[in-house]
């Protein structure tokens, strides 16, 4: 079974959320925010996905869209982290104040000038097909944490 994770992209004229992660799991990279639904409570990857991104970035989404299923595969043993589901969504709605996490230092970033080189490497394969408004899944192998071996994107119509 592969760990569940979720993934939030907040958005605003031209402008994404990322956070530089302070700890654990890809830790110095920047990413959206999530992380593991709770799925022994009985919380939902939608209920997790807006909880995590209140947890790392102070706000609240609203109508969060579905955009993406990644899959990850590492040939090392990555304990917990070595099969991974992550689901990604995006919204333009959101309330708060954006706040630092012990977890997530904010940053807004033009769509155009995302820092690629200081994220997963993935990251610059499937954002693009992201902010094209492309709905699609991701079948994505490392060999170790920095390595990426092979990707292969598939558009999909919709995830229900
Ligand atoms: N390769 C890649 N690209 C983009 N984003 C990610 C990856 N791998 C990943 O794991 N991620 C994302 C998915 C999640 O949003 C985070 C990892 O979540 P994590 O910090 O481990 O989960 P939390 O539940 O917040 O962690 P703790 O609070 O238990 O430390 O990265």
């Amino acid at each position: 079974m592969p760990l569940i994770l979720t993934l939030v992209f907040v958005l605003r004229e031209g402008q994404v959320l990322l956070g530089l992660k302070k700890r654990g799991f890809g830790q110095g990279l920047w990413n959206g925010f999530g992380g593991k639904v709770n799925l022994a409570d009985g919380e939902t990857i939608i209920q997790g996905a807006v909880r995590e991104l209140q947890e790392e970035s102070g706000l609240i989404g609203n109508n969060l869209e579905k955009v993406a299923i990644l899959n990850f595969q590492f040939e090392k043993d990555m304990g917990k982290y070595t099969d991974l589901e992550i689901h990604v969504f995006k919204t333009s709605t959101f309330e708060g104040e954006i706040i630092e996490s012990e977890e997530m230092l904010p940053k807004w970033y033009n769509i155009s000038d995302i820092p690629y080189k200081e994220m997963w490497p993935d990251d610059a394969i499937w954002y693009p097909v992201m902010f094209a408004g492309k709905l699609f899944t991701a079948d994505i192998k490392f060999s170790d944490e920095k390595t990426m071996i092979s990707h292969k994107i598939t558009e999909v119509l919709s995830f229900e």
